[in-house]
C-alpha cells in the first residue's frame, strides 16, 4: 500500500498525530525547515526515518528570523511540491508514518509576529553569547528568531530527536546550547552538508535567486574552504594561513566576501591557530541581491 504523508496545519492536530505515534510504540524525529525540500533536506528526513519510527517535517517561513530589509516576501513557497517530495521520499521508507506541519504564521505566532523587533509581543528565546558573531553580526534578528521558532516547535512536536544541517553550523551550536539550557528532552542530530555534485556549491533554497553567472562562481568559496583543509590536513594550524586561502580562490570569481572566520566550536570565538579541539571555518558572501553561507570543520567532528 502506498505509503501516504500527513498534511497537518494546527498546534492540535500534531498533538493527535503524535498521541497516535506514541500508542503505536514509535519514537519520533523532526526536521525543521522553510521549505522548498531540496536534497538537503531529504538527506536529515532520510536520516530521521533510519533512526525513528515517524517523522515530522516542519515547513514554515518563519518571520520572526527574518530583518524588514530581508528576503520573507520572496523566500520560496512550493508547498505542494515539497509534500510530493515527501512522499516520494515515503515511499521507500519500511513502515514509517510522515507528517508535515505547515503552519500558518497565526498559528505559531497567536499574538501576532512583525519582522520589527521593536514592536514584537509575546515570549521570545534568545541564546546569548552564542548569536551575536558571525551570522549574527550581520543578522542580529536571526538567532533570536530561530530559537524562538525551534522552541515554540520542539513544544509542538515533542520529538525524540531533531535533525539540524551542518550547512548551516552556527545555527547547529545555538541550537545545541538552547536544549542544554532550557532542558528540552530532544537529542539534536547533525546532517553533514549536501552538496552539488558537480562543483561542490552547498545546497540551499535561495540558490534559486542566482543568475546563470553567478551560480557558476559561487562554488569557488567551497573550493577554497577544500584549498584550506588540505593545507590543514599538511599540517597548517594558522588562522591566515587557512583564511588566506579560502579568501584567494573566493578572489579568482570576484565573490564579495562579507567574513570568513576560524572560530572555536564551543564558543564560536576567533582562535588564532587550529587547536586539538579542532576549529570551524566558515564565511558568508554576496552574489548581487543573495547572501549565501558555507563552513568546513577543521580537525573535528560532529
Ligand atoms: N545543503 C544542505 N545540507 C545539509 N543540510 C541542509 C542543507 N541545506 C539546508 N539544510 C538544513 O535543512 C534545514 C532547513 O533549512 P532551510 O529550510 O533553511 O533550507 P536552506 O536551503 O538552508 O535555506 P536557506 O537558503 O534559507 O538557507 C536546516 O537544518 C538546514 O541546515
Ligand atoms: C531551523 C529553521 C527551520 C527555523 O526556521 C531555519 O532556520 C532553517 O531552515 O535552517
Ligand atoms: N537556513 C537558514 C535560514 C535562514 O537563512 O533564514
Amino acid at each position: 500500500m502506498a505509503n501516504i504523508v500527513q498534511v497537518l496545519h494546527t498546534v492540535k492536530e500534531v498533538r493527535e498525530w503524535h498521541a497516535a505515534q506514541r500508542q503505536a510504540n514509535k519514537t519520533i524525529g523532526f526536521v525543521a525547515t522553510m521549505g522548498a525540500l531540496h536534497s538537503g533536506h531529504l538527506n536529515l528526513v532520510q536520516q530521521a526515518s533510519c533512526e525513528s519510527g515517524s517523522v515530522i517535517v516542519s515547513i514554515f517561513v518563519n518571520p520572526a528570523q527574518f530583518a524588514p530589509h530581508e528576503d520573507l516576501d520572496q523566500y520560496p513557497r512550493t508547498l505542494d511540491a515539497d509534500v510530493a517530495k515527501l512522499t516520494e521520499f515515503a515511499q521507500t521508507a519500511a513502515g514509517q508514518a510522515f507528517a508535515v506541519f505547515a503552519p500558518s504564521v497565526s498559528e505559531m505566532y497567536p499574538r501576532g509576529i512583525t519582522t520589527h523587533r521593536d514592536q514584537q509581543k509575546g515570549t521570545f528565546v534568545e541564546v546569548l553569547g552564542l548569536s551575536e558573531m558571525l551570522e549574527g553580526g550581520t543578522r542580529p534578528h536571526f538567532f533570536r528568531g530561530v530559537a524562538t521558532v525551534v522552541s515554540r516547535l520542539f513544544h509542538i512536536t515533542m520529538p525524540d530527536k531533531a535533525f539540524f544541517g551542518q550547512k548551516d553550523v552556527q545555527q547547529c551550536c545555538v541550537l545545541r546550547a538552547m536544549v542544554r539550557d532550557l532542558h528540552f528532552p530532544v537529542e539534536l542530530r547533525i546532517g553533514a552538508t549536501v552538496r552539488d555534485p558537480t562543483d561542490g556549491l552547498a545546497l540551499s533554497s535561495r540558490n534559486v535567486y542566482l543568475t546563470e553567472d553567478q551560480r557558476k562562481r559561487a562554488p569557488a568559496f567551497y573550493r577554497g574552504l577544500c584549498k584550506a583543509k588540505a593545507l590543514f590536513e599538511s599540517g597548517v594550524l594558522d588562522r591566515d594561513e587557512l583564511v588566506g586561502a579560502v579568501i584567494k580562490e573566493a578572489a579568482t570569481q570576484d565573490l564579495e566576501i562579507e567574513y570568513i572566520s576560524l572560530s572555536d566550536p564551543d564558543t564560536l570565538e576567533e582562535v588564532d591557530s587550529v587547536t586539538s579541539s579542532g576549529a570551524i571555518l566558515s564565511g558568508a558572501w554576496r552574489m548581487g541581491t543573495t547572501r549565501l553561507i558555507d563552513n568546513m570543520l577543521i580537525g573535528f567532528e560532529f
